[in-house]
């Protein structure tokens, strides 16, 4: 059991620089957290934390109960992969697997052979353990600096955007590897990444982040279909999720002409911030139940292969201009530039106009 828990942790660089803000977050045995999050949200900084390479200003870390919080990087047993792979240009890729079980000096051998052989046939790296690191690709690189975390059993991975030097084909290759590998081990990892892909597909849970502060810690299913605040809306999501600010009357929201009822329990107000994803957005005539209707006039077509994304503008009385897009498989018609939209009511998100905090259950 490696269970490691991040209580209240904060770090502060400058009364202006607080990259982490009142941290909580635990991961069990064979856990997969992902911190997702904008650049300068303080992903790498929690990493840090953890891995002993910052202290915290408050707060605790603790790995099977063990407050690390104030230990050497060495003495927490966590490995770390980092974006930039980090390994010895002038070593083989062997020597690169062993040397970080060398510099701990516990094992003879014959135990460390035993080892590297194991995670370099898991890897398939056995045809390349003579050559130097300029003598592979970054996909084989990347899978090298995985072996040398691999290969000292940590109590804890850490792994920083591993996948981010690598091209858009090898980094889906890369990634089910990945989620494979770490299927098999018992052990906790933290994964930080900006790319919501990669975020939910290999976690199981995710802590999203905005400016050093967990906006919501959920399992990815859960973010997806709940969001807790309009941040992670529109945050997680690609094409990302339809937000509209729209005036409400009584206990309707005002989209164009068309009233849309507001769920039980939410206290009308003056303006209410609608989301939905374009993928839920349908065209009149398809089944879909309990929806309402929009008409509006398509102003851009993009053909993504399977789907076409349609942008689409809303028409009604008022001056401003409202914008929708929809997602809709690329067998699906339309006639003219003219279309009417089903906007699912269970597939609305309601957020407060003045927090972004999510007002529906
Ligand atoms: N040593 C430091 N001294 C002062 N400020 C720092 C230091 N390290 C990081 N910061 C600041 O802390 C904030 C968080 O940085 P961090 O690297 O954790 O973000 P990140 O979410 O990992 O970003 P990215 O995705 O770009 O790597 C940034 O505003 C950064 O400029």
């Amino acid at each position: 059991m490696a269970k490691l828990e991040l209580q209240n942790l904060n770090k502060t660089y400058t009364p202006k620089v607080v990259p982490v803000k009142d941290v909580s977050v635990s991961v069990e045995d064979g856990e997969f957290l992902t911190l997702l999050g904008p650049s300068g949200c303080g992903k790498s900084t929690i990493l840090r934390l953890i891995a002993g390479l910052e202290a915290p200003t408050r707060g605790r870390i603790t790995i099977a109960g063990r407050d690390v919080s104030r230990m050497s990087p060495g003495d927490r047993n966590i490995a770390m992969v980092f974006q930039s792979y980090a390994l010895y240009p002038h070593l083989s890729v062997y020597d690169n697997i062993a040397s970080g079980l060398k510099l701990r000096g516990k094992l003879s051998g014959e135990e460390i052979r035993q080892r590297i052989s194991e995670v370099s046939h898991v890897l398939g790296l056995d045809e390349l353990m003579s050559r130097k690191p300029g003598q592979l690709s970054g996909g084989q690189r990347q899978r090298v600096a995985v072996g040398r975390a691999l290969v000292r059993r940590p109590d804890v991975f850490l792994l920083d955007e591993p996948l981010s030097n690598l091209d858009a084909l090898l980094r889906e290759h890369v990634r089910a590897e990945l989620k494979q590998l770490f299927e098999a081990q018992n052990t906790p990892v933290v994964y930080v990444t900006h790319d919501q892909t990669e975020a939910m597909t290999l976690s199981t849970k995710v802590a999203v982040l905005s400016n050093g502060s967990v906006q919501q810690l959920a399992s990815p299913q859960r973010i997806y279909t709940h969001p807790a605040n309009q941040f992670v809306a529109g945050f997680v999501g690609s094409p990302q999720m339809n937000l509209l600010t729209l005036p409400c009357q009584g206990q309707y929201a005002l989209l164009g002409d068309t009233k849309i009822p507001l769920p039980a329990g939410i206290t009308a107000p003056k303006q209410i911030s609608l989301g939905i994803r374009p993928e839920h957005v349908a065209l009149v005539g398809d089944e879909v139940p309990q929806a309402v209707t929009v008409q509006g006039k398509i102003f851009l077509v993009e053909n993504l292969g399977m789907q076409n994304l349609l942008s689409v503008q809303v028409q009604h009385q008022q001056a401003h201009q409202i914008k929708l897009r929809a997602l809709l498989p690329a067998d699906h018609k339309w006639d003219g530039e003219v279309v009417s939209l089903a906007l699912p009511l269970d597939r609305i998100h309601w957020f407060d106009v003045e927090t972004g905090d999510r007002l529906n259950p």
